[in-house]
């Protein structure tokens, strides 16, 4: 019988209810790809669970996150989970903090690590799915440390989307969503956070063997044809 982890959170951390700690504390489940676990159910019989699948999605301003996550949301089954998006949707339910996102969005900063995790967690353990597509997520090193603080928790794999700083002003001037942070003013300032704060956290997971680097420049077919590989690659653990 297959049933999904109640909590991603609570698998590794045992002190919270989420579904990353309900597998043995601290057995880096994640590092090894494991998918299925027996776990026993309330009334002590043992079922086949599965396990989270995380993949980071990282990449300068406009470099194509978003718009790849989609495609591989529509070939692989993951569920879409974008750090901005969450922090946009927040501004419009959450009044305490509803000023302070939209002033560091505009300011091109980055939104105590906390609150991103929070909202990220709780996106998480509502949904029914296993596999997650975290875009735009970690940004900074305390981004970073603060997710393994708060979940337990690794990232499976982290792609990371390369592309020149003109070619991600050009996209993001023209987005067209109408997004505060798309004028040239907030990019020239996103683009000094990233390389400030986001490149180390990049150059973090390459010295870790994690990090899958694919080059943005092409149409978004020939982007997305630089990802399926990746992720066929874990079909086993995915499917
Ligand atoms: N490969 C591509 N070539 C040209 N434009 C692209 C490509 N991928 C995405 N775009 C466009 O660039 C803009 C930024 O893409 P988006 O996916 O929102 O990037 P990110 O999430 O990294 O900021 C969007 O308007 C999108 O339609
Ligand atoms: N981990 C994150 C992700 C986004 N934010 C804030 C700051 C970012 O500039 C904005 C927009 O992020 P988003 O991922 O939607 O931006 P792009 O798709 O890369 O253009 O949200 C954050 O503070 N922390
Ligand atoms: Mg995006």
């Amino acid at each position: 019988m297959w049933r999904r982890v109640a909590s991603v959170f609570t698998l590794l951390a045992p002190s919270r209810s989420s579904v990353l700690n309900k597998v043995p504390h601290n057995l880096k489940f994640l590092e090894v790809f494991a998918t299925e676990v027996m776990t026993p159910t309330e009334d002590g019989v043992l079922s086949k669970v599965k396990t989270p699948f995380i993949t980071f999605v990282l990449g300068g301003p406009g470099s194509g996150k978003g718009t790849q996550c989609l495609k591989i949301v529509e070939s692989f089954g993951f569920t879409h989970l974008s750090a901005g998006d969450l922090l946009r949707k927040e501004t419009s339910t959450n009044a305490k903090f509803c000023d302070m996102i939209n002033d560091t969005i505009k300011e091109g900063g980055i939104v105590p690590s906390e609150l991103t995790v929070k909202l990220i967690q709780g996106a998480i353990d509502s949904s029914e799915n296993y596999k997650f597509l975290i875009d735009g997520f970690p940004r900074s090193e305390e981004n970073r440390s603060a997710f393994e603080k708060i979940t337990g928790a690794e990232p499976n794999i982290v792609l990371f989307f390369d592309c020149p700083e003109e070619e991600m002003v050009r996209r993001v001037l023209s987005r067209n969503e109408g997004r505060l942070d798309d004028n040239i003013d907030t990019m020239k300032k996103r683009l000094k956070t990233f390389t400030a704060l986001s490149l180390p956290v990049i150059n973090y997971y390459s010295e870790k063997g994690k990090l899958l680097k694919i080059n943005a420049v092409g149409t978004e077919d020939e982007v997305f044809e630089q990802v399926r590989p990746v992720f066929a690659k874990y079909e086993k653990e995915i499917r």
